[in-house]
């Protein structure tokens, strides 16, 4: 079937996030990936979110990154301080985000989680220079590198960011001090594992969207990849005022999330009936989640719960979907600390978010102004944060 004649009739309905077995992502047969890329086509036309398995980013480095999260957030307050994301006041998004000092749902009080975040560098022991983008999200040193937010989204930039997005500019911010000696390279070896992954899966998205595998190369040569180490205290009261991080959506193409197995936390608003949706933390399994900047390539309004049903009450086929982001928001009531941390995934910053072909046609006309990624995220910067 056709990408758009299954949007048409793909409803975004869903009561549970599918499991996605990613092993066939490196067969050597093209008919494997194609059947591969199948099931990411139909995941992203209704959750918009979907766990993968056999990821191929070893558990050492999982642990490693865990157990640096852990170390990092024990820590006394001053010392983190030190290291402070000064977003709001600076052009440097990296660094240490304290509780409450983000709000990702303007209805909301603030997020309680606190976070640490990082852009693109090299592991201690690689050489400077990366010749293989296969390997690398941007090249070290890029002149735009990225930046991240203290929102639970991830801005950037990137080698050939525009000028506009400039105050995303910066240097990984790192702690110092007892405890922290392997942290940089623990928090780097898992961030390389999983820039990876991101790598593995855009040719999977391209022919999911009707396109030949490598559609997504030459935009992602320098790719906007930030990391955000998250801890969340577990919140006594329910209040849907306050919560660990209020509902939003991301802003790249997606996000790879691992989170804290044993705890329930992430829910996902399934927009065809407005009802939250658990995402909970699967032993071996990670995340993937949408962001707006895939809506943009494949022209899809978020399709709001309100309009998901017809007069009289039935679900509305999604006619407008196809590569669906999905409102998201976490609430720790575990009792237990919670330990997340996402990486979002986008392309270089000077590439045109335009409609991709196989989304648009006479009857579904491109439906957003065609801007770079370095503009959309610089627009949702100064949204979010003056
Ligand atoms: O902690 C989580 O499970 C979700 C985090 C998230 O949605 C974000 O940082 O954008
Ligand atoms: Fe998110």
């Amino acid at each position: 079937m056709s990408l758009l004649s299954e949007a048409s009739e793909t409803q975004a309905l869903f009561d549970r996030i599918p499991v996605i077995d990613l092993t066939r992502a490196t067969s050597t047969t093209p008919s494997d990936r194609q059947a591969l890329a199948k099931e990411v086509r139909s995941a992203c036309m209704t959750a918009g979110f979907f766990y993968v398995t056999n990821h191929g980013i070893p558990k050492p480095k999982i642990d490693g990154v865990f157990n640096a999260s852990k170390t990092f957030f024990a820590q006394e307050e001053g010392r983190k301080m030190e290291i402070r994301n000064q977003g709001r006041t600076t052009s440097n998004f990296k660094g240490y985000v304290p509780p409450l000092s983000s709000n990702n749902d303007p209805k909301n009080k603030g997020d309680l989680h606190e976070g640490f975040c990082i852009g693109y560098e090299a592991l201690p022991s690689e050489s400077t220079s990366h010749s293989s983008s296969k390997s690398m999200p941007r090249q070290e040193s890029a002149p735009g590198q990225e930046s991240a937010s203290s929102q639970g989204e991830g801005g950037e930039g990137g080698e050939g960011a525009t000028t506009s997005s400039a105050k995303t500019v910066g240097d990984n911010l790192w702690p110092s001090g007892d405890g922290m000696d392997t942290f940089r390279q623990d928090v780097l070896g898992y961030y390389h594992a999983a820039v990876g992954l991101g790598r593995t899966l855009f040719p999977l998205f391209a022919m999911a969207l009707g396109m030949e595998e490598g559609w997504f190369d030459g935009k992602t040569r320098n790719a906007a990849a930030i990391m955000r180490l998250l801890h969340y205290p577990s919140q006594e009261v329910r209040d849907e005022r306050v919560m660990g991080i209020g509902a939003h959506t991301d802003w790249e193409c997606f996000t790879i999330l691992w989170q804290q197995p044993g705890i329930q936390a992430l829910q996902v608003l399934s927009p065809a009936d407005g009802k939250w949706v658990d995402a909970p933390a699967i032993e071996g399994a990670l995340v993937i989640n949408l962001g707006d900047q895939f809506m943009r390539w494949t022209s899809t309004f978020l399709l709001a719960h309100f309009e998901a049903r017809t007069e009289d009450g039935d679900l509305r086929a999604n006619v407008d979907g196809i590569f669906q982001s999905n409102v998201h928001r976490a609430i720790n009531t575990s009792g237990a600390e919670r330990y997340s941390i996402p990486l979002f995934f986008g392309t270089d910053y000077d590439v045109l978010l335009e409609p991709i072909p196989s989304c648009v046609s006479g009857e579904r006309p491109a439906k957003y102004e065609v801007i770079t990624a370095g503009e959309f995220i610089q627009e949702r910067l100064r949204k979010t944060y003056m």
